[in-house]
């Protein structure tokens, strides 16, 4: 899949509030009520990037989840990563 420009990656984040463009990924911040809630994000999250084959590089301390997501085979941003990034805002942010 190929790898987008930065003002073809800047113009879909508009769409998603919560990532931003940096060093050669898309990343993202969210902060649970604790870490039970976060962890069942992530196991969520998980079995979407299971479907989609497509993984993030994340960690977790207690109850926030840091996501970047990136294309390893383009070296970059590609539509794979926007199409994570939409899932997990629908797991994370299910209403907006
Ligand atoms: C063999 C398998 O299709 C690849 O290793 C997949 C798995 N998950 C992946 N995840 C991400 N983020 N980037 C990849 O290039 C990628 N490649």
């Amino acid at each position: 899949m190929d790898k987008l420009t930065i003002d073809h990656i800047e113009k879909k984040l508009l769409h998603l509030p919560d990532w931003e463009y940096g060093d050669g990924a898309i990343h993202a911040e969210f902060e649970f009520e604790n870490f039970k809630d976060c962890f069942s994000a992530m196991s969520r999250i998980a079995f979407e990037c299971e479907a989609l084959n497509h993984h993030p590089n994340w960690s977790n301390v207690y109850n926030v989840l840091t996501i970047s997501l990136s294309t390893h085979d383009a070296n970059g941003v590609t539509e794979k990563d926007f199409k994570l990034a939409r899932a997990i805002e629908n797991i994370v942010e299910p209403d907006e």
